[in-house]
């Protein structure tokens, strides 16, 4: 495709993603009204691609100019990359497929805008604020963090007393983790998993690694698909409660000798490694749908491997001795780096609340540290997505209310 299909590809992506998103879309047309941004510069490291974008441009439509980059090497589609910045008051520097130096120059190039905002996916461009670039520091108002592993990274540097700005956990947001990390990712790892292998789920042992939010949502669908869903977990609690729901549970070392399919979702590293490659079965297909891609030991699989070579697209085929194990994008996450991410109808909650956290950061100074999103944004957003769903529930009477917050009435 030359440079305008592909701005085309990129516009018509976005119009579809626009059409499935219908809470941004009532945050956009207030955005577009009051200009709450104005004047404000947001910097952002989020997958690029169509939902992403639709984010960007309600920033924009705010009154932000909004400079943005890839929060994964193999997430970004170029078209809608190209889409993005012919827009004005949009710089998007992603790419895809690029080595580690280009991912970082890219993010540096973000940060050279000189944000008064940030919106991460995993901390990246926090981390390098406060490694190299503490100049920027004393400018920016506030950030916001997509996920659980970034949410995780900022308390680790709360905790250290390394943490120099506020920043919202918009992935803690009822109406991000309930929906997004289990039906979200339930549903595109599979997706990815899917439109890659061409091959058939019903029958298979999947294991499932880690049983959070994440890995309910994969183990739910993979059972739904017909598989027989083993789980593997390292907290008692979330273990029995994957046995409750009626999957198998035991130790990675006792499930890699049968899976067929591992999907991992731990945020963990070093889940899949030499040991269990050797034991798996020959053929077994290997997808992460965690963080980064450090939950498969892609360093120790490429030493035992004999040889190495592309059998499908986007599934490298390591020979590690007469047995053949199957790593679907690289070890990367799968629904991202093998598929197009979640369904929009989720991702219009996620970005929902990103969108409006990073307006009470333009409208309240928040002292440096982790924040929740505050309770009133996550409820709007439930209440918008149910009206947009043609969804009414019922409401508490004054009876019910005070019965339920009183204690004399008993048996
Ligand atoms: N693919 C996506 O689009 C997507 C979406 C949301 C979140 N995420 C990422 O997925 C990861 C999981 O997110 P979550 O919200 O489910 O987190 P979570 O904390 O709810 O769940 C993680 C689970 O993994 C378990 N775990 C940790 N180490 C383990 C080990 N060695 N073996 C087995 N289990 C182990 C934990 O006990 C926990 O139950 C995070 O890195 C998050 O950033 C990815
Ligand atoms: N940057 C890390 C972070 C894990 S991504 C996990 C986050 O991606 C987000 N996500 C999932 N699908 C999409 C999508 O289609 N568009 C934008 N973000 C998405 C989702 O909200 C989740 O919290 C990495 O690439 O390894």
């Amino acid at each position: 495709m030359n440079e305008k299909e592909l701005i085309e590809s990129g516009n018509m992506k976005m119009d579809w993603a626009r059409n499935h998103m219908p809470v941004l879309a009532i945050i956009r047309e207030k955005f577009e009204e009051e200009k709450p941004l104005k004047g404000l510069k947001v910097g952002m490291a989020l997958h690029v691609e169509a939902k992403t974008a639709v984010l960007v441009e309600t920033l924009a439509a705010g009154g932000a100019e909004v400079s943005i980059t890839g929060c994964n090497p193999l997430s970004t589609q170029d078209d809608v990359a190209l889409a993005l910045n012919i827009r004005k008051n949009i710089s998007c520097f992603a790419r895809y497929g690029v080595g580690s130096q280009e991912y970082y120059e890219a993010i540096d190039r973000v940060l050279d805008s000189r944000p008064d905002i940030t919106i991460d996916d995993g901390a990246d461009l926090i981390f390098k604020l406060h490694k190299e670039r503490t100049d920027l520091l004393p400018n920016i108002l506030g950030g916001c963090e997509e996920t659980t592993t970034g949410v995780h990274r900022l308390h680790a540097m709360e905790k250290e007393g390394a943490l120099k700005m506020p920043v919202i956990a918009v992935n803690d947001a009822m109406t991000k983790y309930l929906f997004d990390n289990r039906y979200g990712t339930g549903q595109s790892a599979w997706d990815g998993i899917n439109r890659t292998t061409n091959l058939l789920v019903a029958g298979k042992n999947v294991v499932v690694a880690g049983y959070g939010w994440c890995g309910r949502g994969v183990a739910m669908r993979a059972a739904g698909l017909g598989a027989s869903v083993i789980v593997t977990e390292v907290d008692p609690i979330r273990a029995l409660e994957a046995r409750m729901d009626g999957y198998r549970v035991m130790k990675m070392s006792d499930a890699a000798k049968i899976g067929e399919i591992f999907v991992t979702t731990t945020g963990n590293r070093d889940i899949l490694t030499a040991e269990h490659f050797k034991s798996m079965p020959d053929g077994a297909i290997l997808a992460n749908s965690g963080h980064f891609n450090v939950e498969i030991d892609m360093e120790a699989l490429n030493s035992l491997a004999k040889t190495v070579r592309t059998v499908r697209n986007n599934i490298k085929e390591y020979d590690i001795g007469g047995k053949r194990i199957n790593v679907i994008a690289e070890g990367r996450l799968v629904n991202l780096a093998a598929g197009d991410g979640h369904p929009a109808e989720v991702m219009d909650m996620s970005f929902a609340n990103q969108a409006l956290c990073v307006r009470y950061i333009a409208e309240n100074k928040l002292p440096n540290g982790v924040h929740r999103v505050p309770q009133e944004l996550d409820n709007y957003v439930a209440r918008m997505k149910l009206e947009s769903m043609g969804i009414s529930i019922d409401e508490l009477t004054e009876a019910q209310r005070s019965y339920m917050s009183g204690w004399e009435c008993g048996t």
